[in-house]
């Protein structure tokens, strides 16, 4: 039948449907050149013998990348003065997620630039005198867990920071991000991961919480950034990971949310896209992939289970498309013909080691049954089992990393030394709890 215009209003004059729609071709022309003479995943699974430079992690430019960095960043970053704990974050965390050695000076520095950061009512702000920031207190924290010791965890003004929690927390169970910030579900799971990590989760903070992550639950099933608003990956993690801390999986429907988070692994690609009918990008492959373990978590399926998405793929994509072999820089990318960076390197490493190493809880583990109990908490952040058999390594073994805690993104030893230290303190002054 000819269409009922004489123009079709559906294609460009180049015969594509939308932007998207002929960006998402050249993605698929960028990925094929470089998959065009590799091997399938699938025969490369355990590893071995096979030298093949296009599945190997450049570990050693990668390291150069971040030292330099730490070194002395370029100039023109100037204008992500508000991002300092961020840096510190992406830098230390993949460091360690490689296994490089966090040294005594790097801790020190570490401390000297988050020390004064922290505001005197609580909270750390991304930059010197700026307004303390839930997302810049969230990686502050983070990156004082990852150096550890007593000299670093000592710089939190506890009390102060759970007066300053409460102080973003919105009736509805929501967080905003600052004083008249944005209020979305990245609140909520920065609050609830350093309220878990500092021990102070009292039952006034977590009130309502879990409802409102319920309530951006979308119809298509993924989480959005507040009710009504579109679903997306970065959004969903944070959600799903609250809800992990919370203990409270009953607020969203998890068959629509597992449908939703398996159709963002694209079948050419193998990495995953943040929505429906946009393009992959190397960070999803933790603000995706690091929501399956959760998901497998939540559905409680059994510990001999694999995840809902195809592990060797995601870490084809990882390997040959989010490194650069042309370039001697180092760095992981969003995808061929971007740069690298410090937030996709770090994103791209913590979905690596997650697919690599399958972190899972035995369903039939003993349930807590007091949820409102803070010292549950300790016992559910680190009730994952790192050393089932499912660990699966694309490439040569050597490309293994650290296994890394889902829901916090960093490797379990020095959460479990943060942990510690936090959960011997007595409870706050005047806690409910
Ligand atoms: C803790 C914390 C602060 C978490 C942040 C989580 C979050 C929202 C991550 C998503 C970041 C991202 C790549 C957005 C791109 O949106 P886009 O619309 O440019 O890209 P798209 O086309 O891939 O959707
Ligand atoms: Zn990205």
């Amino acid at each position: 039948m000819p269409h009922l215009f004489s123009y079709d209003f559906r294609y460009d004059d180049n015969g594509y449907e939308t932007e998207t729609s002929r960006k998402q071709l050249d993605v698929e022309d960028s990925v094929g050149n470089i998959y065009l003479d590799s091997v399938e995943p699938s025969s490369l699974k355990y590893g071995g013998d096979i030298d093949d430079s296009k599945h190997r992690l450049f570990r050693d430019k990668h390291e150069q990348f971040l030292r330099s960095m730490i070194g002395g960043l370029p100039s023109g970053f100037k204008v992500l003065d508000a991002s300092q704990p961020w840096f510190s974050l992406w830098c230390l965390n993949s460091l360690s997620i490689m296994g490089c050695d966090i040294d005594d000076e790097l801790q020190s520095r570490t401390i000297d630039t988050l020390k004064p950061l922290q505001d005197p009512e609580g909270g750390f702000c991304g930059g010197n005198r700026q307004l303390p920031h839930l997302a810049g207190s969230y990686a502050a924290v983070l990156a004082i867990t990852l150096v550890g010791g007593e000299e670093a965890y000592r710089i939190v003004d506890r009390e102060a920071m759970h007066r300053w929690l409460m102080t973003m927390k919105n009736a509805d169970g929501s967080f905003s991000m600052h004083k008249d910030g944005e209020v979305d579900v990245r609140g909520v799971y920065c609050a609830m991961v350093i309220a878990s990590l500092l021990n102070i989760m009292t039952p006034d903070l977590v009130r309502g919480a879990a409802e409102f992550i319920g309530r951006c639950q979308t119809c298509e099933g993924g989480i959005g950034p507040f009710p009504g608003v579109e679903a997306h990956g970065g959004y969903t993690l944070c959600g799903l990971a609250a809800l992990e801390i919370l203990d409270r999986f009953d607020t969203v429907n998890l068959t629509r949310l597992a449908r939703w988070m398996s159709a963002r692994q694209l079948g050419f690609e193998g990495g995953f896209n943040g929505r429906t009918n946009k393009l992959v990008d190397g960070c999803y492959s933790y603000w995706v992939g690091g929501a399956f373990p959760i998901l497998q978590k939540a559905l409680e399926r059994a510990a001999r289970d694999d995840y809902l998405y195809d592990r060797a793929a995601l870490q084809r994509y990882i390997l040959a498309c989010c490194q650069d072999a042309t370039n001697d820089m180092g760095g992981l990318r969003d995808k061929p013909g971007k740069s690298p960076d410090l937030y996709h390197t770090m994103y791209c490493l913590v979905g690596l080691s997650l697919s690599q190493h399958y972190v899972g809880v035995d369903p039939n583990a003993k349930k807590l049954e007091d949820k409102t109990s803070v010292y549950t908490v300790p016992v559910r952040m680190m009730q994952w089992d790192v050393s089932p058999p499912q660990k699966l390594v694309l490439g040569q073994q050597s490309n293994a990393v650290v296994p890394v805690h889902p829901v916090y993104s960093i490797p379990f030893r020095p959460l479990a030394a943060c942990v510690k230290y936090f959960y011997s303190l007595p409870p706050l002054s005047g806690s409910l709890v």
